[in-house]
C-alpha cells in the first residue's frame, strides 16, 4: 500500500500543467486557480467547466492534442485527459523528469492524489482513502459539513489574529507556547456558536496576553 504524505501547498505563482479540458479538469482548474496557481491547459476542446474559468488571466488554453515533451519545464503536471493511454505517457515523461504528476484516470500512475475537502475560511480538513473509494471520501467529509459550521472560520481567524499578535509581543519561545496552548483551550468557538462573540480589540488581546503570561 502507498503510505501518502499529506501536505498543505501554496500554489501561488507556481507554473502547473494541465492536459485535458473536460469535467475532471474544470474540477482541477478551479482549485489549482483558487490555489494561485498560473495554469496552462492543454487540450484540443474545453468543456463548460474549463471555459468558465477562462477569463482569469492565470489560465492559458493551448488548443490541441497533448504530447510528452509538453512536461519538459512544468514542476506540477496533471493528466487529465479522457484518453487513459496518453495520461499514462504523460505521467511517465513527468516522473522521468522530477515533476509532481496527478493521474485522473489512475491513482497509482502518478505520484500525488488530491483529497474530499471541507474548508472554513483558514480550517481546511481533508479526507482520503488513499485512492480506494474517491465517492466514500467525499461522503466522510459531507458529513463532517453538517459538523463543522461556519463558527468555524471565525474561530480560525481569531487564533490567527492572536497567533501574530502573540508572536510579535512575546519573545520567550517558553511564554509563547503557554499563551499558544491556553489559546487553544479558551471558550471562545462557544461564544461564537452563541453569537456572543466580537473580534477583540488589539487593547483586548494585549490584556489577555499579560493577564495569561504567568503560570
Ligand atoms: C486518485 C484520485 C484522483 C486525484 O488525485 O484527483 C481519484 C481517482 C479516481 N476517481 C474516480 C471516480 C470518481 N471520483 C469521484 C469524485 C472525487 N474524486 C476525488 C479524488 C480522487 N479521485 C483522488 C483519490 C481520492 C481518495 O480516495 O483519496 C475527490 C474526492 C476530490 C477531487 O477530485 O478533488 C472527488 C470528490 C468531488 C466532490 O466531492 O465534489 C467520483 C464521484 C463524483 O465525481 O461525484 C467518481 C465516480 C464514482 C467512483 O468511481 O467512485 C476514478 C475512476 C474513474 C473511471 O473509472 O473512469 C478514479 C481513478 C482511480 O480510481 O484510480
Ligand atoms: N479523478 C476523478 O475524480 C475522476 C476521474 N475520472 C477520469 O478522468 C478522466 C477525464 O474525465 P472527464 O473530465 O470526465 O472526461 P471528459 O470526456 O469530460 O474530458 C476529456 C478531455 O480530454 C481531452 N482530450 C482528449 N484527448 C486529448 C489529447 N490527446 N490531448 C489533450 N487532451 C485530450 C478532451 O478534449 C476533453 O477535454 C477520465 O480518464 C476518467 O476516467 C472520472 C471521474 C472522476
Amino acid at each position: 500500500m502507498t503510505e501518502y504524505m499529506p501536505i498543505m501547498m501554496d500554489l501561488s505563482g507556481m507554473r502547473v500543467l494541465l492536459v485535458g479540458g473536460g469535467k475532471i479538469a474544470g474540477r482541477k482548474a478551479s482549485q489549482l486557480l483558487a490555489a494561485g496557481a498560473e495554469l496552462t491547459v492543454i487540450s484540443p476542446e474545453i468543456g463548460e467547466e474549463v471555459r468558465a474559468l477562462k477569463q482569469d488571466a492565470a489560465l492559458n488554453w493551448i488548443a490541441r492534442e497533448a504530447q510528452t515533451d509538453d512536461v519538459e519545464n512544468y514542476r506540477i503536471v496533471y493528466a487529465a485527459s479522457g484518453d487513459e493511454q496518453l495520461n499514462e505517457r504523460i505521467a511517465e515523461a513527468a516522473r522521468r523528469g522530477g515533476a509532481l504528476v496527478n493521474v485522473s484516470s489512475r491513482a497509482r500512475s502518478g505520484n500525488f492524489i488530491h483529497p474530499a475537502v471541507l474548508r472554513r475560511g483558514r480550517l481546511i480538513v481533508a479526507a482520503s482513502t488513499s485512492g480506494a473509494g474517491p465517492s466514500a471520501a467525499s461522503a466522510l467529509i459531507r458529513e463532517l459539513d453538517e459538523r463543522f459550521g461556519n463558527e468555524y472560520e471565525t474561530y480560525a481567524e481569531f487564533l490567527y489574529m492572536m497567533r501574530q499578535t502573540i508572536r510579535a509581543s512575546v519573545s520567550e519561545p517558553e511564554v509563547r507556547h503557554r499563551l499558544m496552548r491556553k489559546l487553544a483551550e479558551t471558550d471562545i468557538l462557544d461564544h461564537i456558536r452563541q453569537d456572543t462573540f466580537v473580534p477583540w480589540s488589539e487593547s483586548q488581546m494585549a490584556e489577555w496576553i499579560e493577564t495569561e503570561r504567568e503560570e
